[in-house]
C-alpha cells in the first residue's frame, strides 16, 4: 500500500542510517522552490504497484503544475494516492492507466506519423511532456527510435529548428549575455548537473554551421547519455554558445532564433568561452562537460585548455570518435584471427584531417604506442588526406596545428588523390571522416581489395547522407570480404549466399554514455585518454570469437544499457588506478573490473514511475 510506503519513508527520515544512504540515487525534490535542495536516500518501498520503482519525488508542486513538470507527469498513470495528495482529482481522465498501456497509446500515435522529421517532433513533444514515459519508450525500443533522436534524423531537424521550434529546452549563451553568464547559470532549476553537452553549431555533423540551430545535437546525445547509460534526466544540460553564424542563408532567414551576426573569431572568441567555462564551474564544479561539434578549428585548442583544469571535459569527436575508432580496428584484428598487438602493423588510410579525423588517427597512433611500437614507427602507419590530397612532403603545414603536423608524409609528394594513396600505400584499413557522401567508389575499393585478404572500410562521416559508402557497395565489390562499420546506421546486407554483411554501428554513441556514467558516479576530476583506450579495448571485447569473424564487430547498439555498464567500468578502473576517483566506492567493487561494471549497472536511472510524495 502506498500508505504503508510513505510511513516507511517517514521512518527512513528519522533513522540513523540517513547520512550513510544519502549518496546513492533514492528520494529525490521537485521544485517550485528556492535554491533546490535534494536529498537522496536508497531505500526499498514496498508496494502494490509492482511496475514502481522505489524511487520518491517530494515537491511542493500541486494540481496543473505537476502536470506541467514533466519529470513530475504521469498522465493517465497516477496512483489514486497521488491524485488525492497533489490535489489532481478531476484534472486527469478517472481510469487509471499504467505504462505498458500509456506506450501502447504512444506508439500507436508514433506508428501514424508521416516523416522521420514528424517522428522526431512527436518524440520531442512527449519528452517535454513526460519524461518517465518518453525514456521508457527510447530505451524499450532504442534500435528503432535512436536514428530519430540521434543521427541522421537530429541533423534534419538541427537544419530545420528555426522552422520548427516549439518549446524551449536547455541554456543558451549568447554573446548578447557576456558579462551575465555567471548570473545566468542561476537562471537553470537544477542544483545538481552531472552531465552538460555543449555546442557552437560551428560545424555539426557533416553539414556545417548550423548556429543557434544546432541545439538538437546537446539534447540528443543527453537522450542517449539517459537511456543509453542511465544518467539522471533532470541532472543533464544540453548548452548552445551562439558566438554568430557564418551560414548566410539562416543568418538572413527572418525565422531563425539565434543571434544575426557573423561568427565571433581569435582571442575574443576564446574569452567568450573562458567566461563561459568561469561561469559553469562556479555552479557547477564537477559536472562534465562534452564539447560536441566545434569545428576543426577550436575544437582541439579548446579541449587543450580546458582538459586538465581539475574538472572534467572532453571533446566528444576527437575522443569518443577516436575511442570507437580503435575499437574498431582492434574488433577486426579479432576478425582477421589476428592479435591486438598486430594493430601495430596496420596501414591506414583516412580521407579526412578535420578535428575527427585527426582525432580517429591519433587514438589509433596511441593504441599502437601502447602495443609497443615507438612513436615514430606508429606514425608512419598513416596516410591523411584532407580535401587537397595527402598531407604531403610539399604542403606548408607552418601554420597547422600540432595534431596536423604530426600526419605530414615527409616520403611522399603533397596532394596525392586517395586512388593514387591506396596505390601506394596498400592500406589494410581505410577510414571515411571527411564528410563527402560517396567519396569511397568502386575504384576505390576494388584497389584496396587487391592487396588485402580482408579490406577494413569504416566510413565515418554523419549523417547517412554524408557516408563515404554503403554496406551495399562494399559488400558487393569485395565479394562480402569486407569488414564494414559507418558513424550513421545501416542495415545488414545478405549476401546471397546464405552469408550475413554487417553493418556495424562505429559511433561515439558506444563510449560517451559510458564514459558519463564512470565520471558521475565515481566524481571523476580529469577525463584522460587512457581511459579512452581502456573502454576501446572493452568494447572490442564484448563479443565472443565466432560472432566476431563472422564480421560483426561489437553488440548491437540496442545494448547500449549493457555495453555502458562495460565502459563504465573499464572506464572506473583507469580512474581509481591513477587516482582521479573523488567518491570512492566500496572496496569490494574496487578490488575488479567485474565488481565495477556491477557498480556501474546499479547505479543506472531507470525509467520507471517512482511515488511522488507532497511535500
Ligand atoms: O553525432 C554523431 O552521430 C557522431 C558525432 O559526434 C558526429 O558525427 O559529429
Ligand atoms: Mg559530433
Amino acid at each position: 500500500m502506498f500508505r504503508s510506503a510513505s510511513k516507511a519513508f517517514a521512518q527512513v527520515l528519522e533513522s540513523p542510517r540517513l547520512t550513510a544512504l544519502r549518496s546513492t540515487a533514492g528520494v529525490t525534490s521537485r521544485g517550485p522552490h528556492i535554491g533546490n535542495k535534494s536529498s537522496s536516500i536508497s531505500r526499498h518501498i514496498s508496494s502494490e504497484e509492482d511496475e514502481r520503482s522505489d524511487e520518491i519525488v517530494q515537491t511542493k508542486h500541486r494540481r496543473l503544475s505537476v502536470i506541467h513538470d514533466p519529470s513530475l507527469n504521469r498522465g493517465s498513470g497516477f496512483s489514486v494516492d497521488e491524485r488525492e495528495r497533489l490535489l489532481l482529482r478531476g484534472l486527469v481522465p478517472p481510469r487509471r492507466q499504467g505504462l505498458d498501456q500509456q506506450i501502447e497509446r504512444v506508439m500507436k500515435t508514433y506508428e501514424r506519423q508521416r516523416s522521420d522529421l514528424d517522428k522526431f517532433q512527436f518524440l520531442s513533444l512527449l519528452m517535454d511532456r513526460n519524461t518517465v514515459l518518453f525514456y521508457r519508450i527510447l530505451v524499450d525500443n532504442f534500435e528503432k527510435l535512436a536514428p530519430i533522436v540521434y543521427t541522421p534524423v537530429v541533423g534534419e531537424a538541427c537544419q530545420k529548428f528555426h522552422a520548427i521550434y516549439r518549446r524551449t529546452r536547455g541554456m543558451y549563451f549568447s554573446l548578447d549575455d557576456r558579462q551575465h553568464f555567471r548570473t545566468m547559470v542561476f537562471n537553470w532549476p537544477e542544483d545538481d548537473v552531472d552531465v552538460i553537452v555543449v555546442t557552437d553549431g560551428s560545424r555539426v555533423l557533416a553539414l556545417g554551421d548550423l548556429g543557434c540551430n544546432s541545439m538538437n545535437i546537446p539534447i540528443g546525445k543527453l537522450s542517449l547519455y539517459v537511456s543509453g547509460a542511465g544518467l539522471t534526466p533532470t541532472k543533464t544540460l544540453p548548452i548552445v554558445l551562439d558566438v554568430g553564424t557564418d551560414n548566410e542563408h539562416l543568418r538572413d532567414h527572418p525565422l531563425y532564433l539565434g543571434l544575426p551576426r557573423r561568427r565571433l573569431r581569435g582571442d575574443e572568441y576564446i574569452e567568450v568561452l573562458d567566461e563561459w567555462i568561469g561561469a559553469i564551474r562556479l555552479r557547477w564544479p564537477n559536472a562534465l562537460i562534452q564539447f560536441e561539434d566545434f569545428s576543426s578549428d577550436v575544437a582541439e585548442v579548446l579541449l587543450e585548455r580546458y582538459r586538465y583544469n581539475d574538472a572534467p571535459v572532453f571533446n566528444d569527436d576527437i575522443q569518443s570518435t577516436g575511442c570507437i575508432a580503435v575499437a574498431s580496428v582492434l574488433a577486426s584484428l579479432r576478425a582477421r584471427g589476428l592479435n591486438a598487438r598486430d594493430i601495430a602493423r596496420e596501414v591506414i588510410v583516412c580521407a579526412g584531417a578535420g578535428s575527427a579525423g585527426l582525432g580517429v588517427c591519433d587514438a589509433i597512433a596511441k593504441a599502437m604506442e601502447a602495443e609497443g611500437a615507438s612513436a615514430n614507427d606508429a606514425r608512419a602507419k598513416f596516410f591523411i588526406l584532407d580535401e587537397n590530397g595527402l598531407l604531403g612532403r610539399e604542403r606548408d603545414m607552418s601554420n597547422d596545428s600540432a595534431a596536423r603536423q604530426k600526419f605530414q608524409r615527409k616520403d611522399l609528394p603533397d596532394g596525392m588523390s586517395l586512388i593514387e594513396v591506396i596505390r601506394a600505400a596498400k592500406p589494410t584499413v581505410l577510414l571515411g571522416l571527411s564528410g563527402v557522401g560517396g567519396l569511397f567508389t568502386e575504384e576505390i575499393v576494388k584497389e584496396m581489395d587487391k592487396h588485402v585478404d580482408r579490406p577494413v572500410v569504416f566510413p565515418m562521416s554523419n549523417p547517412s547522407s554524408a557516408s563515404e559508402c554503403t554496406p551495399e557497395q562494399v559488400f558487393s565489390w569485395t565479394k562480402g570480404n569486407a569488414i564494414y562499420a559507418s558513424g550513421s546506421p545501416f542495415e545488414n546486407v545478405e549476401l546471397g549466399d546464405g552469408r550475413i554483411g554487417y553493418s556495424n554501428q562505429a559511433n561515439n554513441v558506444y563510449s560517451f554514455p559510458g564514459l558519463g556514467l564512470a565520471v558521475t558516479v565515481l566524481r571523476i576530476s580529469c577525463v584522460t585518454d587512457d581511459m579512452f583506450l581502456a573502454a576501446a579495448r572493452r568494447i572490442a571485447q564484448l563479443l565472443p570469437d565466432e560472432d566476431v569473424k563472422k564480421g560483426l564487430l561489437f553488440p548491437r547498439v540496442g545494448r547500449l544499457r549493457e555495453i555502458s555498464a562495460e565502459v563504465g567500468g573499464a572506464v572506473g578502473m583507469v580512474a581509481l588506478e591513477h587516482g582521479l576517483v573523488r567518491k570512492m566506492p566500496p572496496t569490494e567493487v574496487t578490488q575488479s573490473l567485474d565488481g565495477m561494471v556491477a557498480y556501474m549497472r546499479k547505479n543506472m536511472w531507470e525509467p520507471k514511475y517512482g511515488h511522488i510524495v507532497a511535500e
